[in-house]
């Protein structure tokens, strides 16, 4: 085990960095193993002196003449060489030499003796710490690639090692550090981590800040306290910046908002109108609420507007209140202190608007938010901080919010289901999403898109569409709106060659057509003829009028279609009652 392992190289750099700043005009301390004592190379100019046993009996001299070094970098003709034993258990482990032009300088003696004494007692009382986490160079070096902080701290709560990472997180040199209490180095942890040595308990993901000459930094730590056979030795603190661990979590927790304005699909008039009013709400920092039927785009449109805001690169945070379980709510919202409740991960656990800080967050089917978490949101917006769960220090939290329902909220705050307040400070701005059913023009362009974007996509060739198909799509209800849409065209482009034919969509969609004045499919027809979808709906329309002899409420009703859709649908076919 050498002096790197024993920890005592670093201690000894320590000292003689700090004799050099009292100005002692020393230089050149030279730290020896027992295994350098022959040979040395030890100053700036590689002088190699040959020591034998009696070197280490304080002094020796060096005459320069004897090596290679030019005249004009020698102060003098020749050189002292003070040395002294450095001892553990009665055995000279180590030597210490020092380099002086002047013989018996009484000065240079007692600060080397001095050293010397204080370097041995390091040896007898520093209880090997460092070799408990650095049994090997390798080791050490691995602690240095490490992304963690990772300092050491002896029983006496003395600094005895920190990694690169964590000099570089604290901004301190590990000069400045290595043998300085921690205590004064670092003094805002509150309870000191040496505790654990008392308490024999780990702590995990605890947060502290400190002023330091870097500036603020904001901390998450862990503490783990080391014992050999049942004595305690010290503690490992390994610790992360909070604003690296927030960018994580960050890229964890919030999706890349992809969609701009531009994506948006539209022709119809009523989305023109609606776009036109979330361009101006992205300029604004008000609260946003979305409504429409799902599918119909509402994270779509808050993407843009988040994408068009100023905190268009801050993090988007989709929060979809109706797939947490209701008793977890609270503390995915707003995060959770250790200890909060049984069950708690240790060290607590960051919110989601914790990490939205400074972005957007969504909040998705709005509507499904449980009442009691309603007021702690409400007191969010109004006082712009967030409380963790089972904690009392309120964060401040900088979110702008967006929140998406496809239920009618006024109707919920009616029903009671729903806060009047916090329906009031969601709904500063509000855009409604028309169904495409609603949205004139909309369907064949976005039909049309979408099959080049889906054929884009699996490669294929991208056909064109039937006029027969459009009809079909267009004279749907699409209560999945968009999202429907795009699944029928997915699934249509993988059978279809150059033209996508009626055949290609999905039976629903036909029958449904047969029933166009209601939304659910009803008695199925299995089409697989695209020339005859008219003539199968014709043939069962009249079978239908055959069969209860021409009632034609009976039959709208076998049907499933209204008496005035009835009638139009036999005008279009022509269809004529036959004298039997
Ligand atoms: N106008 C549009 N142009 C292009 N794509 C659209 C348009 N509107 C919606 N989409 C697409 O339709 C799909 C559904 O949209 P989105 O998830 O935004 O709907 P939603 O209203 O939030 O749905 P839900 O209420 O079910 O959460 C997405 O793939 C989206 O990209």
């Amino acid at each position: 085990m050498d002096a790197v392992e024993l920890g005592l190289l670093d201690y000894f750099q320590k000292v003689c960095s700090s004799i050099g700043k009292y100005e002692t005009g020393i230089s050149n301390i030279i730290l020896l193993s027992n295994s350098y004592k022959y040979q040395c190379h030890y100053d700036v100019y590689k002088r190699k002196i040959l020591f034998n046993e009696d070197s280490f009996n304080w002094m020796i001299q060096v005459k320069w003449d004897d090596y290679a070094v030019p005249n004009s970098c020698q102060s003098a003709q020749s050189e002292w060489i003070y040395t002294r034993p450095i001892s553990h258990k009665g055995e000279h482990k180590y030597f210490l030499a020092i380099v002086y032009p002047e013989k018996n300088n009484k000065k240079i003696l007692q600060i080397l003796e001095l050293l010397a004494k204080q370097l041995s007692y390091q040896l007898v009382t520093q209880p090997n710490l460092k070799s408990l986490f650095l049994q090997s160079k390798y080791q050490q070096q691995i602690t240095n690639t490490i992304e963690e902080g990772y300092l050491t701290v002896d029983q006496k709560g003395m600094i005895t090692f920190i990694n690169q990472t964590g000099t570089s997180i604290l901004g301190l040199d590990e000069n400045e550090l290595v043998g300085q209490p921690l205590v004064e180095m670092l003094p805002n942890f509150n309870p000191s981590p040496l505790v654990t040595l008392q308490t024999k308990e780990n702590w995990v993901n605890r947060e502290v800040s400190f002023h330091l000459p870097k500036g603020k930094i904001h901390l998450i730590f862990s503490v783990t306290p080391l014992f050999e056979n049942g004595l305690p030795v010290g503690i490992v603190i390994t610790f992360r910046e909070m604003k690296i661990i927030m960018k994580k979590l960050e890229s964890l927790v919030s999706i890349t908002p992809i969609f701009q304005f531009e994506d948006i699909i539209y022709k119809s008039r009523s989305m023109q109108d609606l776009v036109k009013t979330a361009k101006v709400a992205a300029k604004t920092e008000s609260n946003i609420l979305i409504e429409g039927e799902s599918g119909t785009g509402k994270e779509l449109i808050a993407q843009a507007i988040h994408n068009q805001s100023q905190r268009k690169g801050k993090p988007f945070v989709v929060i979809d209140c109706s797939s947490i379980p209701r008793d977890l709510v609270e503390s995915e919202l707003f995060g959770y202190v250790d200890g909060a409740f049984t069950g708690a991960r240790k060290g607590g656990r960051l919110g989601k608007f914790e990490v939205a800080n400074g972005g957007t967050v969504f909040l998705d089917e709005i509507g499904e938010m449980p009442l009691e978490i309603q007021v702690k949101l409400l007191r969010v917006l109004q006082t712009r901080t967030i409380t963790r769960v089972g904690g009392h220090d309120p964060t401040p939290c900088n979110v702008r919010i967006i929140a998406a329902t496809n239920r009618n909220l006024e109707e919920e705050v009616e029903y009671e289901n729903f806060r009047l307040d916090l329906y009031y400070r969601l709904n500063v701005l509000q855009l409604t999403i028309p169904p495409i059913r609603e949205r004139e023009g909309d369907i064949p362009l976005l039909a049309k898109t979408l099959v080049e974007v889906a054929a884009n996509r699996s490669n294929r060739h991208s056909p064109t569409i039937s006029l027969e198909t459009m009809e079909i799509l267009e004279n749907y209800s699409w209560p999945g709106n968009i999202r429907e849409l795009e699944n029928v065209i997915e699934r249509a482009i993988l059978i279809a060659h150059d033209v996508m034919e009626p055949e290609h969509l999905p039976n629903y969609l036909l029958t449904a057509l047969v029933n166009s004045d209601k939304r659910k499919p009803a008695q199925s027809i299995n089409l697989n003829n695209a020339n005859s979808i008219r003539e199968k709906e014709k043939e069962l329309i009249r079978n239908t009028l055959d069969h209860v002899y021409w009632n034609k409420s009976l039959a709208a009703r076998k049907l499933g279609i209204s008496r005035s859709n009835l009638y139009e649908k036999i005008a279009k076919y022509n269809i004529e009652q036959v004298n039997r």
